[in-house]
């Protein structure tokens, strides 16, 4: 079959860039991928056609053969950052996480098969994919399937279509507070269950589902959680009808992070410790019984949050911006981010890689304490209680990948006081945000990087917003009504009771529109 001569793949957005199975494709053969926008002069790919009414998109989709070609492509377990002499590994199949040391395990592409098709064809088969409702790639993640689970089944996979979230140029914010022109905000918390947990945990359903199919000894799935991660993997083991089990600290999560899991039928056990204690939990529930473990340990889960990196550069047209700043907790979600951006590299769609920032609640900052040691010396802390809860964590278990990530791109980890995150929150939500206290957290580390001219007015730099505002509005309340012990709430914006008459609310709405009037 010659490239891009089958109309059926152009009409899925897809090339078909292969030759017969048994042929290896040569490079020079493989490297001339056309983007279906070039096809045809300015007429765009074939135009897809309306499947039959009896058929769902999963159906169309194997009819179509769509990841037929997904064999040249292959992952494993490795150690995490292991000695190139290494030749310990294991399949996507079994149920593994961590090393025959202990150590963590990272998921390995084979990155020569990914190499023979060049920086370009990436791009444009990615560009093809945005936006479609065509199973399994209108997902954000499973648009770069092939660089994520290359070998799992379309029919295997459990998504909400999820991803292509949006990129806010947040112009009054960067203008206003800080003098810049080119500040952006990726909204990952505008998604399925409003934190972009949804991004690894439809990898990690869906290869639990094959797993399931393959009669694998999973009962269920589980995790520990402060509060985004259960509702991840609640939502998505619900909708592929697989028991889900879930650790929380109680007392310590939203109210509506609470009634996510719950709402969704998982098994929520609220226990008498912090999310520490509830990892340490997991972690030996899981190593007994047939409980599948869904935390960022397992290293799965990271393969789609990488994703969001990809889509960045995607949105930026390929173009790499200056500085990503990433809220850290258990410290997954910056490896990913490093993880991403590092394939594009590698595999040509960019030139470089950005600077990263880790930014952290100073009551749970175990990194910023072991970054301003010169990453002497690594001490777990008592995490405090803090209004970004979701990051509440003392003993992260990707340490060690914060740490790789962090020292190959000459990042930088900054940390934000209770009181620098909620006014910083309170500020971006008055620009028209609605962001969460973890995005309040990576909003200060920019702030405070600006004062120190380290990030310059001119730089183009993405904050990542982690969760929905909406999941978090008892922080929100609490600050408007100036109800915080020891914080001034600076931007406080408390409602004003007026008497239901007429004069009564001429009278404020006077004074309101006097203090807004333009000064001459
Ligand atoms: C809303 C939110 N932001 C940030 C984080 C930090 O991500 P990570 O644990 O991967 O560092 C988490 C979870 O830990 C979270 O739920
Ligand atoms: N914020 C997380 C904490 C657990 O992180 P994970 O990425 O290891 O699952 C949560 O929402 O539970």
């Amino acid at each position: 079959m010659a490239m891009g001569s089958s109309s059926v793949f152009q009409s899925w957005g897809l090339f078909s860039p292969l030759t017969p199975s048994k042929t290896k494709p040569t490079p020079q053969f493989i490297v001339k991928a056309q983007s279906p926008l070039t096809q045809n002069n300015n007429s765009p790919a074939v135009s897809k056609q309306r499947r039959p009414a009896d058929e769902n998109i999963r159906d169309e989709a194997r009819r179509n053969n769509v990841s037929h070609r997904d064999h040249l492509f292959s992952a494993k377990y490795v150690p995490f950052n292991a000695d190139p002499s290494s030749t310990e590994s294991y399949s996507l199949d079994e149920i593994v996480y961590r090393s025959q040391s202990g150590g963590l395990l990272d998921v390995q592409h084979d990155m020569e098969a990914l190499k023979r098709f060049d920086g370009e064809y990436w791009r444009s088969l990615f560009d093809s994919r945005v936006g479609k409702t065509t199973w399994p790639y209108g997902s954000g993640v499973w648009s770069k399937k092939e660089w994520v689970l290359p070998e799992i089944d379309g029919d295997d996979i459990v998504s909400a279509f999820e991803g292509n979230s949006n990129l806010f140029w947040a112009e009054r914010f960067g203008k206003q507070f800080l003098g810049m022109n080119d500040l952006w905000v990726k909204h990952c918390g505008i998604s399925h269950t409003g934190s972009f947990k949804d991004l690894g945990m439809t990898v990690l359903v869906s290869q639990v589902n094959r797993l399931r199919k393959m009669n694998r000894p999973v009962v269920g799935v589980g995790c520990a959680s402060t509060g985004d991660t259960s509702a991840a993997l609640s939502a998505y083991c619900a909708s592929a009808g697989i028991p889900s089990i879930v650790f929380l600290p109680a007392n310590r999560i939203s109210m509506a992070q609470l009634v996510q899991p719950i709402a969704n039928g998982a098994f929520v056990l609220s226990i008498d410790t912090d999310f520490d204690g509830c990892m340490q939990l997991i972690r030996e529930v899981t190593a007994e019984l047939p409980i599948y473990l869904a935390n960022s340990l397992n290293s799965l889960r990271l393969e789609g949050q990488k994703t969001a990196a990809i889509e960045i550069l995607q949105q930026f047209d390929w173009q790499v911006p200056d500085w990503v700043i990433v809220p850290g907790g258990n410290l997954g979600n910056i490896y990913a981010f490093y993880k991403g951006f590092r394939m594009c590299h590698e595999l040509g769609l960019v030139d470089r890689v950005p600077r990263l920032v880790c930014a952290q609640a100073a009551n749970a900052n175990p990194l910023y304490l072991y970054f301003k040691s010169g990453w002497k010396e690594f001490k777990a802390v008592k995490a405090s209680t803090t209004f970004a809860s979701a990051i509440q964590i003392g003993d992260p278990v990707s340490i060690d990948r914060a740490v790789l990530a962090l020292k190959n791109c000459d990042g930088i980890v900054e940390e934000a006081t209770e009181e620098e995150l909620m006014d910083a929150m309170a500020q971006a939500d008055s620009t028209g945000m609605f962001i969460c206290p973890h995005t309040g957290v990576a909003l200060t580390a920019l702030v405070k990087l600006r004062n120190r001219g380290i990030i310059k007015p001119t730089d183009r730099t993405v904050v990542v917003s982690t969760a929905h505002g909406l999941k978090f509005t008892q922080s929100k309340i609490d600050y408007h009504s100036k109800n915080i012990r020891d914080m001034a709430s600076r931007f406080a914006n408390p409602p004003l009771q007026v008497k239901a008459d007429f004069g009564s609310v001429m009278d404020v709405l006077k004074k309101y529109l006097q203090s807004k009037a333009p000064k001459h």
